[in-house]
């Protein structure tokens, strides 16, 4: 494999590698303009885990699609490297919720093979390269099965190896592993954390769950709901699954700075769930 550098932060760069910048984006129905996000801005640099974190509907998703280039803002910028984002690139790769991404008439080598050769990466680089980072998300022994003979877990992993496979300069999570069970989901971001040690990548990842946004980010952004505006941005490196300390305080300003204004407060404030709170929970009392 080798060629890990233009995916990874293997030198001490500090700069900006995405800028959003007051990105406003909005839905024009038959019946309505909505607006999904307000002059939205942050910057992720080489090497950051970056959460977009808020209830649903607050627009987190379509930030990832406007930086993924699906969509496009009607004021603000989003620049990739300095150079203005103007649709999808095979500098970007997303990586989404469901689990039927993957092709089924493909085995997992030929899924992960694939989006290399389309971008011109020659047969036997791709197969190698498709069968280094299938190992890296621990698929080795199923690199010839298809997908509908995975658990949902397993898929993810498919997804998540397609598409570092590719070495973008930053892989786009949408609420990956929310449709997985809690013990799954749990590993799959001790997996995730495992594989940012390994290589270094540039991820920005969409949640709802606090939890999950501290335990998977070094960085988080804080939206507030419908339409998203930045509440805040935080640090949350020293975090892992062992839930060190600070880590409850970490959750618990999240979650009043995301629900300290309703008029209903959450009904696990004052007694806490043995579950951890989510923000599309918390905001349905
Ligand atoms: N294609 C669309 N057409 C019209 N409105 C849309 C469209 N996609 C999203 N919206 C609206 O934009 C707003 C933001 O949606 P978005 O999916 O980005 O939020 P989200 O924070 O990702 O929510 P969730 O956590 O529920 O996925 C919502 O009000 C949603 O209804």
């Amino acid at each position: 494999m080798g060629r890990v550098l233009p995916f990874a932060s293997q030198d001490a760069d500090p700069g900006v590698l995405l800028d959003v910048d007051d990105v406003t984006l909005q839905y024009k129905t038959e019946s309505r303009l909505v607006t999904a996000t307000y002059k939205v801005d942050f910057q992720v640099h080489r090497g950051d885990r970056f959460v977009l974190l808020g209830p649903s509907g607050c627009g987190k998703s379509s930030l990832l699609k406007a930086v993924a280039g699906f969509i496009k803002p009607v004021e603000g910028t989003i620049r990739l490297n300095g150079a203005l984002i103007r649709g999808p690139g095979p500098d970007r790769m997303v990586v989404f919720q469901e689990f039927d991404q993957l092709l089924p008439w493909k085995t997992v080598q030929q899924n992960v093979v694939f989006p290399l050769r389309a971008r011109g990466v020659p047969a036997r680089e791709a197969e190698e390269r498709a069968r280094a980072y299938i190992a890296k998300v621990g698929l080795d022994r199923f690199r010839d099965s298809y997908p509908h003979t995975l658990s949902g877990g397993m898929k993810q992993r498919v997804a998540i190896a397609r598409a570092m496979a590719t070495e973008p300069e930053i892989l786009l999570m949408d609420e990956p592993f929310a449709a997985l069970d809690a013990l799954t989901r749990r590993r799959m971001q001790e997996e995730l954390l495992q594989l940012w040690d390994d290589v270094r990548f540039t991820v920005l990842f969409v949640t709802h769950s606090i939890e999950e946004a501290i335990i998977v980010g070094n960085r988080i952004l804080v939206l507030s709901p419908h339409p998203g505006q930045v509440k805040a941005e935080l640090n949350s490196h020293t975090f892992g699954h062992d839930k060190s300390e600070g880590f409850a305080a970490l959750e618990n300003r999240i979650h009043t700075m995301l629900f300290a204004e309703q008029q209903h407060p959450a009904p696990f404030r004052g007694a806490p769930s043995p579950r951890a709170p989510s923000v599309t929970r918390a905001a349905r009392p």
